[in-house]
This record gives C-alpha cells, sequence and structure tokens, in this order.
C-alpha cells in the first residue's frame, strides 16, 4: 500500500521523459520535436473520487427507513446490489432503485482530498489525467450527471478529460486508479498497471503482491 505523496513521487518517476525522438507528421515533418513520453493516468470515479457508497447509504436509509441496511463497515465485495440480495432477495431490486434515480450521481459528495490530487497531478509535467468511469446501463440520469458532477467539482477542462465506457481494458493508459479489484472486458492485456484503490468494500482483500493500492487521496 502506498499512500499519496508516496504515490505522486511515483507518477513523477514514472513521468520522467525518455529521450527525445521525432515524432512524424501526416507529410512525413517532425510535427512536435522533440516528442517526450507523457504519463497517462486513468482514475476512476465512484468510488475513487465520487462517494458512491455514502451517497447510496445515506439515501437507501432515507427511502428505506424500515429496512434493513449494510453499515459500511460491513459491506463486503463490490456489488452493493449483491450484498443486499443476499441479505434479503428483494433488496437488491431497492438498492439497484437508489442509484437509478434522478440526481443520485450529481449529489455524490467528493471523497477527501481527491479535487485536489487530481489537479495536482494534472498539473504535473508529462503527466496527463483522464477519468474513466462505468456509467450504469439505465441511462436516463447517469451518463449527464457524471459530466455534470465533473464540471461541478473540477471544472470544465476535465469536462475534456473524461471517458464514459462500459469496458476499461479498451482504454489505452500507463496506470488505472479503481477500486474494483477485478477489472475484465475484451482485451485480455490492457496497457495500464491497476493500481487497487482502497475502499470500504475491498478494504479486508488479501495484499497481492503484484498489484500496488492506494490507501486514500489524503494520507
Ligand atoms: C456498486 C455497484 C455499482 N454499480 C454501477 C455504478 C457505476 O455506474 C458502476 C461502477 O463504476 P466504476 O467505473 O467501476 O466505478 O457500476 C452497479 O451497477 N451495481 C453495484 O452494485
Ligand atoms: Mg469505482
Amino acid at each position: 500500500m502506498f499512500a499519496l505523496p508516496r504515490f505522486l513521487r511515483f507518477l513523477r518517476s514514472r513521468g520522467s521523459p525518455v529521450p527525445p525522438r521525432y515524432f512524424s507528421g501526416a507529410h512525413g515533418t517532425p510535427s512536435r520535436p522533440p516528442y517526450t513520453k507523457r504519463l497517462r493516468v486513468l482514475v476512476d470515479m465512484d468510488g475513487v473520487i465520487a462517494d458512491f457508497e455514502g451517497g447510496f447509504l445515506k439515501k437507501y436509509r432515507a427511502k428505506y427507513p424500515n429496512e434493513p441496511y449494510i453499515s459500511l463497515e460491513n459491506r463486503r465485495g463490490f456489488w452493493v446490489s449483491n450484498q443486499y440480495g443476499e441479505l434479503r432477495r428483494d433488496l437488491c431490486e431497492k438498492a439497484i432503485s437508489i442509484w437509478e434515480s434522478k440526481n443520485f450521481f450529481i449529489d455524490l459528495e467528493p471523497l477527501p482530498g481527491s479535487v485536489a490530487a487530481l489537479k495536482e497531478m494534472s498539473s504535473m509535467e508529462n503527466t496527463d489525467v483522464f477519468i474513466c468511469t462505468s456509467p450504469i446501463k439505465q441511462y436516463s440520469f447517469c451518463p449527464f450527471e457524471k459530466y455534470a458532477w465533473i464540471e461541478k467539482h473540477l471544472g470544465w477542462e476535465f469536462v475534456e478529460q473524461t471517458i464514459l465506457t462500459r469496458d476499461k481494458t479498451l482504454v489505452s493508459g500507463d496506470l488505472l486508479i479503481d477500486d474494483k479489484p477485478d477489472i475484465l472486458g475484451v482485451e485480455p492485456n490492457p496497457t495500464w498497471e491497476h493500481v487497487l484503490f482502497t475502499a470500504c468494500h475491498n478494504k479486508d482483500l488479501p495484499p497481492c503482491p503484484s498489484r500496488r493500492r492506494l490507501l486514500s487521496w489524503n494520507s
């Protein structure tokens, strides 16, 4: 595990320029001499910069005050819907109804330190930061609200840096910071290295020597 100051040093070390080489333009002329290798960091949204779990629990308890719930301390496994379904079968649908509702995604709070960390990373030399997030399939509100959240908390410049995809393996990058332990898709060998962001649902997973963990944006 490593925390933000060490993580930013790690980014800097990965982002150091490689020996200059020339980049060929449309007519065979160098278009960006000298070309420098840039570090591309993909940052997940739910559970990494936006507090999906906290926002879910607050709205679930407000909508279903008499139903059982799972505290953040007792959350296990990536899928909230699965754990609620195991608690009682009909609670799976009730959980899903929360994030399918209008204003769920726009109302999420930023996770502590996330906004400052993204701005700091994107101001670093030779570093490009993209938000890489999966919208839900019920698309009435989620995609719009994700863009609106990014503009509200990070500014219009970050909207340009946003990738909405249901398959992150198809996106190329050097690092993907994501709270989901298994990121699978049609590409068996994604270009990025997955850095697991610690969340309530993955905090008890045993350490995996081949995978780095980021503890939080603040510590
Ligand atoms: C926990 C949980 C999440 N989802 C949805 C909500 C988000 O749109 C994505 C997660 O996106 P990320 O880019 O991987 O953070 O999944 C869901 O449908 N069911 C769940 O239980
Ligand atoms: Mg996530």
